[in-house]
């Protein structure tokens, strides 16, 4: 990025997207899985989630309440830009999205991508999507610059602790005071969590992030200990992904007398169908059989401070106001027209630069 305030003329939250009814749940999935080896029996599996909600994923909905209030934000900041949406996986599709904005005639647009995080999947793919679309839109496709991870910043951190506070406050009187706090977020294939971030920090950005943004969370709470597990495995089950897994973990809380739960899916930005259905559905029905309580923390994508942090983040490259973070550790991801933050930075096929083990008790 340059140093020099450039002028922009639209902002862009660019997501996931999912599937709006029945009809749309394979086509969405063979979008989201192309060329990646996910089994097909995974894949079945994971369709039933879709239509145990009548095909429907609350993302995109979500998303556009994030607009609604991103808007109303703007407005209070003065900052005249025009707010688009666009996905990779389903409809709005980013590349239609682009060739709508160049056709509007934007020239220089800001872009919001839904995940706080390093990694591949949590950033670098946002990136090829950006060089997609362009690509797709030809030489007059508007220049496109992402925002930065914002895992580790005081609003986002603020959103996710209250949210925590509030699950707290449903498990009955005589649990909270035990509830164990944990955090998840989607589990990765390990290979790819070495290789998150540029190659030169050593790797592991992505969980290394998310146990940063779950201690700063239990900071802010004032809770003493807590967990980071994973959800959403897929892959083949020979290739090994952070673990453990959520469900599993209950398993071991159980064993050492864990009374309560309570869950913060930090590793998303909204309460979509991964969070609805491997949460709410699968780990509070385990929590259920185990006889504990459960209370799952609200994504803080709802929160009103969420589209303060997104003008925040606008504002730092629009007026330059200085970046607030809470962490030391690398938030990279602000890049021109999809370009990688660094060579090979959260390549898919880069080979380990460390392996140290990744502790799961803060
Ligand atoms: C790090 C990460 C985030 C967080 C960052 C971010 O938010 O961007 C995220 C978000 C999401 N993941 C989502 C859905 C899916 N992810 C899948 C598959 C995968 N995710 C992966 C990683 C991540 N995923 C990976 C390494 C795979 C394996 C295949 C591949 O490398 O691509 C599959 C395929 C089937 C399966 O589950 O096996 C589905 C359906 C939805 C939408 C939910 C809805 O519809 O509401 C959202 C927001
Ligand atoms: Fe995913």
């Amino acid at each position: 990025m340059t140093d020099e305030l450039i002028d922009f003329d639209a902002v862009l939250l660019l997501s996931f997207g999912g599937p709006e009814g029945p009809e749309d749940v394979r086509p969405f999935l063979e979008n989201v899985t192309r060329g990646r080896g996910v089994p097909p029996e995974r894949l079945d599996e994971v369709a039933e989630h879709y239509f145990h909600f009548g095909g429907i994923s609350p993302i995109n909905e979500l998303n556009r309440d994030i607009i609604d209030r991103l808007r109303i934000e703007l407005d209070r900041l003065g900052l005249d830009l025009p707010i688009y949406f666009g996905n990779r996986n389903w409809h709005p599709m980013v590349e239609d999205t682009v060739e709508r904005m160049t056709g509007d005639g934007v020239r220089r647009a800001l872009v919001f991508a839904t995940s706080a995080y390093g990694g591949y999947s949590a950033c670098r793919q946002y990136d090829e999507d950006i060089r997609r679309a362009r690509e797709a839109v030809g030489e007059t496709a508007p220049e496109l610059v992402k925002l930065r991870q914002f895992f580790d910043h005081p609003l986002f951190v603020a959103a996710a602790a209250d949210g925590v506070r509030r699950a707290f406050a449903e498990l009955p009187s005589d649990q909270r005071e035990h509830a164990r706090l944990v955090f998840t977020a989607h589990s990765i294939p390990e290979a790819a969590d070495a290789a998150a971030g540029p190659a030169e920090d050593g790797g592991h950005l992505y969980s290394r992030q998310v146990f940063e943004a779950a201690r700063l969370v239990a900071a802010e709470l004032g809770v003493a200990e807590h967990d980071v597990v994973w959800q959403s495995r897929s892959g083949p089950p020979q290739v090994p992904w952070l673990e453990p897994d959520i469900v599993d973990h209950l398993d071991t809380l159980y064993s050492a007398n864990t009374q309560a739960v309570v869950v913060c899916p930090i590793g998303f930005v909204s309460d979509h169908l991964e969070v609805v259905w491997d949460l709410d559905a699968e780990a509070r029905e385990r929590a259920e059989e185990l006889g504990m309580g459960f209370a799952r923390a609200a994504a803080p994508g709802t929160d009103p401070r969420f589209a303060e942090l997104i003008g925040e983040l606008i504002r730092e490259l629009v007026e330059g106001v200085p970046a607030r973070r809470l962490s030391a550790l690398p938030a990279v991801g602000c890049t021109v027209n999809g370009a990688w933050c660094a060579t090979n930075c959260c390549a898919p096929g880069r080979r380990p630069v460390s392996s140290e083990p990744v502790t799961v008790d803060a």
